[in-house]
């Protein structure tokens, strides 16, 4: 049977600046005269602070991944990571090698718990299906999915060199376009970045990947695969680099048989290729048995839901957590079973959308110079 669904409503970009209540003027009094500092000394806990909120007028970057340039930070960010770019691109080569595909993408509220803990994916998942593996990442429009896909790529590219990393990208939006002079993007000189607008490119790159799976089973094939074995390897310099899918918009090749039939296929080979080092990752702007088969669903083991409408949260949750048209703002259900809030980190600063786009061409520029060296 067909589940009808309402097209999600575009989420407003620019709210519209809340005016003060006399409760929040009374609460702002109360902590100037009574500071938290104050209250611990009394054994007492202030509410835990709210995740930063982006504020299109005030603070629209309140959490970026690294630290910015000193001159560049005025207002009180946060970031993720207390390094700059430079000194992750730095550090990257001298590091113990580990392969870890744990990857910072924002902060994690735990009220009950007072704390907000980084919230790192892991798309290795090591210690069982619901500690990580495929990522899938659903929101509706300008929720924030091509933001948190730069920031999962970022980190990535700015972590890995071309030898480590191949990233293979279909990605409808542009979100991912700035990334695609990186050679983490592209194998044996083959571009591996593609928006997927005829279904043979969307063919072609998928049977270019699958190829690159079937070859490392065949390089490896008396080799008894674990979750240890692709780290083993790494560590003995067998030169077998992190291979990552990421599907941008998966609902919108879901009316494209010949496309759709593809990439399941590749979906499926690389979250069945894990052990060998292959990850996945896919966004959605659509929930529901017609844009995400119940077969993909099982598959992944990742599910992290930015802002979705009152009934797509129904559908994906099996009941209606509340949730903010913020963008970067979403829920993620952890391995307890509890829903928690999340708010996702851009990947780099900007007042807003041209100055980010602007910081991020420079952020790879870096990433281009320092990796050629
Ligand atoms: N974590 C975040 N913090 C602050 N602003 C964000 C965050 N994520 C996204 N935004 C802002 O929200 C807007 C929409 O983001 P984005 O384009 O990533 O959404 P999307 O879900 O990919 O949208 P669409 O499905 O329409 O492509 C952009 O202006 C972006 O800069």
């Amino acid at each position: 049977m067909d589940i009808h669904i309402e097209p999600t409503p575009r989420l407003p970009m620019y709210p519209q600046q809340k005016t003060l209540k006399a409760s929040d003027i009374l609460i702002e009094q109360i902590c100037q005269a009574y500071t938290p500092d104050d209250a611990r000394r009394d054994s007492i806990y202030y509410w835990p602070q709210p995740l930063p909120t982006p504020e299109a007028h005030i603070l629209p970057d309140p959490l970026v991944l690294f630290q910015g340039e000193p001159k560049a930070s005025g207002k009180a960010r946060q970031t993720l990571i207390p390094l700059t770019i430079q000194e992750i691109l730095h550090r990257a080569p001298h590091e113990s090698q580990k392969p870890s595909m744990q990857i910072p993408l924002g902060l994690i509220d735990k009220p009950e718990s007072q704390q907000q803990e980084t919230l790192v994916v892991d798309l290795h998942g090591s210690r069982g299906a619901l500690t990580g593996g495929p990522l899938l990442l659903l929101g509706a429009l300008n929720s924030g999915k091509g933001t948190a896909l730069q920031t999962l790529l970022l980190w990535l590219t700015a972590r890995y060199r071309p030898s480590q990393l191949i990233c293979a990208v279909i990605d409808p939006n542009h979100d991912l376009e700035l990334f695609r002079g990186l050679p983490q993007l592209a194998h044996t000189g083959k571009s591996l970045w593609t928006d997927g607008a005829t279904d043979d490119e969307v063919i072609q790159l998928s049977n270019y990947c699958l190829e690159l799976i079937a070859q490392r089973r065949k390089r490896y094939n008396s080799q008894r695969w674990n979750d240890d074995t692709f780290h083993q390897l790494w560590n003995t310099n067998e030169g077998l680099p992190i291979f990552l899918l990421i599907v941008s918009q998966y609902q919108r090749f879901t009316e494209r048989p010949m496309a759709s039939q593809a990439l399941k296929k590749l979906i499926f080979s690389c979250a069945e290729a894990r052990a060998l080092g292959a990850y996945t990752v896919i966004t959605a702007a659509e929930v529901g048995m017609r844009h995400l088969s119940a077969d993909l669903l099982n598959k992944i083991s990742t599910r992290i839901s930015l802002f979705i409408n009152e009934q797509q949260r129904a559908e994906f949750f099996g009941r209606i957590y509340p949730m903010d048209p913020i963008p970067g703002r979403g829920l993620l259900v952890t391995q307890d079973r509890q829903a928690h809030h999340i708010q996702l980190a851009l990947p780099v600063m900007g007042a807003n959308e041209t100055e980010r786009y602007e910081q991020l061409k420079y952020a790879l520029k870096q990433i281009h110079w320092s990796q050629q060296r």
